[in-house]
Formats: structure tokens, sequence, C-alpha cells
């Protein structure tokens, strides 16, 4: 699996974003370590507080499948930088990947951004905090 197949994957899931209300599509898609991929959007509600990322909908989707072993991220939107997730998606990456996979933040107009799932979120509250 290329780069470029991984970023043309998670452009044709934000073509699926559900986003009435923002008007603002994203798109995710997420490798696991057996090759598959995962595509996620956002997806919104009436209730704008229960809108979810597309960063988590991949998550949510490989996790809920029994697939918890991932090697890279990609999220795209049509913004003037790489698009930044946000801070709740930055936390659900930090715990479910592993510190050191690779997120890449990507646009329509092919800029990119790189870094690990550690420099996205520097030291995040994790669950090994909860036993101390
Ligand atoms: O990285 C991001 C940033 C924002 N959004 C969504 C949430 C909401 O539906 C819309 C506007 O914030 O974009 C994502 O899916 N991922």
């Amino acid at each position: 699996m290329n780069l470029e197949h991984l970023i043309e994957e998670a452009k044709q899931a934000r073509d699926k974003a559900y986003v009435p209300y923002s008007k603002f599509a994203v798109g995710a898609a997420l490798l696991t370590n057996d090759g598959k991929v995962y595509q996620g959007c956002n997806i919104e509600n009436a209730a704008y507080s229960v809108a979810n990322c597309a960063e988590r909908t991949a998550l949510f989707k490989a996790y809920s499948e029994g697939d918890t072993s991932f090697a890279a991220l990609v999220v795209t939107a049509d913004t003037n930088r790489p698009v930044p997730p946000c801070g709740a998606c930055r936390q659900v990456i930090s715990e479910l990947c592993p510190k050191d996979m690779k997120v890449i933040l990507t646009n329509l107009k092919g800029d990119r951004k790189e870094l690990t799932v550690e420099e996205l979120l520097p030291g995040a509250f994790s669950p090994e905090d909860l036993n101390e």
C-alpha cells in the first residue's frame, strides 16, 4: 500500500461526509498492519455536539471490527494548510495507535505534513495515568 493510494482512499472517504451544518467535509484513511484500509468521514447531526470527525469514524470502524493494529493514517480536507486534527481526535489517535505511527495530514491542493502520533499530541493523557 503506497501513500498515494492511501491519500486517494481518504479523498474517496471525504466524498461521503455528511456535513449539512458546517459544509466542511473531511476524509480519513486508516491502514492496518494486515494491509486493510478503513475509510472514515465526518458525520454531523442537528444536535451539533454529537458530530463525529473523520479520523474517529475510521478508527472506531476498524476497532469495532476487531482490527486494532494500525500502520498509518491519512486525513484530508479542502483547507489552506494540511488539515489539523481536533483535540478530541488527537486524544483518541494517541490511545489507539502506536506512538511512532505516521499520521499524514493533507489538503486537496496536495500539501502534506507528516508527523508521528507522539508529535501530534506530545505527553498525552494515557491509560497509564489512571493507574498511578
Ligand atoms: O480534523 C478534523 C477537523 C474537523 N472535522 C469535522 C468536524 C465537523 O464535522 C467539521 C467542522 O469542524 O469538520 C473532522 O472531521 N476532522
